[in-house]
């Protein structure tokens, strides 16, 4: 569904290039709800920029391969890159705004979208796909004639996703589309997500910085940091033993979706410098378990304890089944 294949990415800038993304790698299958989590400035957002062909020169320089459905993402013309957009994926962002006209009533945004991206749509049956698309995200049908401003912020992030489902694409990403939410309406708004997933299929690459938010809602999580990644797997097996101190230190700083909220301490210390991101572990200056190793030398990322783990001290500690 997407297959991101070692990918780099720079940012020029008048002190020098931003390593934002050094060497990832991530495969989505279809049907599958994966999360992206990380401070900010880990790449989250650089990660699905760059795989969608957002970030282009000279703004950004990206290397690496991608596919998305099955469709080489940069030998794509900017035509065919086009009518990929929206119906093989489409992309939600952090503010409901940006994705909405605030001038157009939203059915006419809507109707715009579809004729734009497939002809075969005639008025009536794009007003009958409009309908049903605010149905599916729980929206009154009145609510298409409002304009964005004369929505609630939950109702408008609703009608983002409506546009995003409008398609029938079998990717959709998503960057911290809940933040601008308050807690409720960002409860709901993911427990919709999840639900239309299972529904009706369609893969989720979900980013937020909020790691225990993820692990409960989706199937497996990679978390980033310092453009790297530090570890990878299965939700259920994340969420019973982080292993790598930073996706430990990431969960410890959010109160879980359900239980008692309680009063988290961040983590200590500060991200690296991506102009001169370290040698070593980008995590190595805050870490609890670090090594004189870690300063010098970027782990590799190893199949541990089943998942997927860049970290000296893990390697160390499970050295019998790293050898075997
Ligand atoms: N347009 C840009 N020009 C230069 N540097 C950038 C640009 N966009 C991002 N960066 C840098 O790239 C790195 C990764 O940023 P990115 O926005 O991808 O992180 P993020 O994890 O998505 O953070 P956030 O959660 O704050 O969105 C950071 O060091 C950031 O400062």
């Amino acid at each position: 569904m997407l297959s991101i294949q070692n990918m780099f990415v720079r940012y020029p800038t008048t002190r020098g290039w931003i390593q934002a993304i050094r060497g990832v790698s991530l495969d989505i299958g279809r049907g599958e709800f994966v999360g992206v989590a990380g401070e900010s400035g880990s790449g989250k957002s650089t990660l699905a920029l760059a795989a969608t062909r957002i970030l282009a020169p000279p703004n950004a320089y990206v290397e690496g391969d991608v596919s998305i459905v099955g469709k080489d993402i940069f030998k794509l013309s900017q035509l065919e890159l086009k009518k990929v957009r929206w119906k093989s994926f489409s992309f939600v962002t952090q503010s409901a705004m940006n994705a909405l006209n605030p001038v157009m009533r939203i059915r006419a945004q809507m109707m715009d979208a579809l004729k734009a991206h497939d002809p075969d749509f005639n008025r009536v049956k794009a007003q009958k796909r409009c309908e049903e698309v605010f149905q599916i995200v729980e929206l009154s049908v009145d609510k298409l004639d409002r304009y964005p401003h004369q929505l609630s912020g939950g109702q408008r992030q609703r009608a983002v996703i409506a546009l995003a489902l409008l398609l029938q694409p079998e990717l959709i990403i998503m960057d911290e589309p809940t933040t601008a939410l308050d807690v409720v309406a960002q409860r709901e708004i993911i427990a919709l997500i999840r639900q239309l997933q299972r529904e009706y299929g369609f893969a989720v690459m979900f980013i937020t910085h909020d790691l225990s938010l993820l692990l409960e809602v989706a199937d497996r999580v990679l978390v980033l940091y310092g453009g790297r990644v530090m570890e990878m797997g299965q939700s259920e097996i994340l969420v019973e033993r982080p292993e790598h101190p930073y996706s430990r230190a990431l969960i410890n700083s959010f109160p879980p979706l359900h239980g008692t909220m309680e009063r988290r301490e961040g983590i200590s210390g500060s991200p690296p410098d991506m102009l001169q991101p370290p040698p070593g572990c980008p995590f190595a200056e805050r870490c609890p378990l670090v090594m004189p190793v870690c300063h010098q030398d970027m782990p590799p990322l190893l199949e541990i304890q089943g998942r997927r783990v860049a970290c000296h001290a893990v390697m160390k500690t499970y050295a019998e089944e790293v050898r075997a």
